[in-house]
């Protein structure tokens, strides 16, 4: 078999510290051609310095970046930012005031002429602004202004692109279309894409592969599927969505709730357990007569409790329910066509296939553990 191609871009145990205080620490990533990367995690996590250190407008403390296998920075050398064939874009644009949208986008290429011309009405084409090339930056919209950033980042063929919440300046209604729009252009264009962001819906909309980030590290890095469905701890699942919680401890292997046992393998008797599970993975049903529905492999055993409070949100609704055992509050989403009344008694139940387990002790111990079947 021919050897794996060089990554485009790999950072190899980077570490920065600034005040002795470590934000970025010992992290490794490495991209494909066109791969798109999101760095993701909560604010100060060390995304934007991570990003920064790729990009050479900063200097690791430690470790080595390289791109296409040829080192770029490490202890003993230093390549400027123009000098890495590596595209920026930051939140805010930075476009050339005083320079109209063709000479904005001219801009990294090192000749004029007309190739370098026709490289910049290809790539305005490519962007939806054709037409725009002699408008200057002040009589551009905000998604205008967002898709001449991306044109002028692109021109030179840049082998990475890193992005910095390119997108948080714009509309929320405008959003979800540029952001659709730039990532066939960076598919097309072939670059690695490194893309900074502290929203996961984006991460999940833009990303192959999502480093989830936490005090200067990468926790999990997986495809969108993957980390949504598989998280390694409580903090990762609760990144992506509200969870429920349901605590227990392990007793000979089993953790008892009120919705039957679950298999907890490899814990000592006594250590102490969450379940977790997400909102639209409870299922709901009415009470008859003081009876709930009879267990299944796939439900385990129903638990009963009142209704709190339910809010419509258009498709669906919102269900706080109070469980009878165990004092708990449970959120379940169930379609908007039903919001029943606070006070009213429901069953409920848990997809076990859904449920995650994970030892509440230690994070990401137990990720592999399993749901019982009852
Ligand atoms: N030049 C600096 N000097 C000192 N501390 C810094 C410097 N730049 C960043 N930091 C600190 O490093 C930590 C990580 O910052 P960074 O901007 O990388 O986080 P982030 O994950 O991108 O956050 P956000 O999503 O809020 O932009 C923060 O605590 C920040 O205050």
């Amino acid at each position: 078999m021919p050897p794996l191609p060089a990554p485009r871009l790999a950072l190899a145990s980077i570490t920065r510290v600034y005040d002795r205080a470590t934000v970025v620490d010992d992290l490794s990533l490495s991209l494909q051609e066109g791969q798109v990367t999101c760095l993701l995690g909560p604010s100060g996590c060390g995304k934007s310095t991570t990003l920064r250190i790729a990009a050479g407008v900063e200097r690791q403390t430690a470790g080595t970046v390289a791109v296409d296998g040829v080192t770029i920075s490490d202890a003993q050398r230093h390549l400027p930012p123009e000098r890495r064939s590596i595209g920026l874009m930051f939140q805010d644009f930075a476009l050339f005031p005083h320079l109209d949208v063709a000479a904005n986008v001219a801009f990294g290429l090192r000749r004029g002429g007309p190739r370098s011309r026709q490289r910049v009405g290809e790539l305005l084409e490519r962007v939806g602004l054709a037409c725009f090339g002699d408008k200057f930056p002040h009589q551009l919209s905000g998604g205008e202004q967002q898709r001449v950033a991306l044109a002028r980042a692109l021109a030179p063929r840049p082998r990475v692109m890193l992005m910095d919440e390119p997108f948080s300046g714009l509309d929320n209604r405008l959003r979800d279309g540029i952001r659709d729009e730039t990532l066939a252009i960076l598919k097309d264009e072939g670059a690695a894409v490194l893309l900074v962001t502290h929203e996961p819906e984006e991460a999940m909309r833009m990303a192959d592969t999502i480093a989830l980030m936490r005090a200067g590290r990468v926790v999990q890095e997986a495809s969108p599927y993957n980390i949504y469905n598989t998280p390694r701890d409580l903090a990762a699942a609760r990144f992506f969505s509200d969870v429920n919680v349901i605590g227990g401890r392990v007793s000979q292997g089993r953790t008892e709730t009120p919705f039957g046992p679950f298999l907890t393998p490899g814990l000592e008797d006594g250590a102490a357990v969450d379940i977790v599970i997400r909102p639209q993975h409870l299922r709901i049903d009415f009470d008859r007569a003081g009876q709930g529905p009879a267990p299944t492999p796939e439900h385990g055993s129903w638990a009963r409790g009142q209704v709190v409070r339910a809010r419509f949100m258009g498709s669906e609704s919102l269900v706080e329910l109070a469980m009878e055992q165990g004092g708990m509050v449970l959120r379940a989403t169930i379609p908007g066509v039903f919001l029943p009344r606070p006070g009213k008694s429901l069953w409920l139940a848990l997809r076990r296939d859904r449920c995650f387990v994970f030892s509440a002790a230690a994070p990401a111990a137990t990720p592999g553990a399993q749901a019982s079947k009852n």
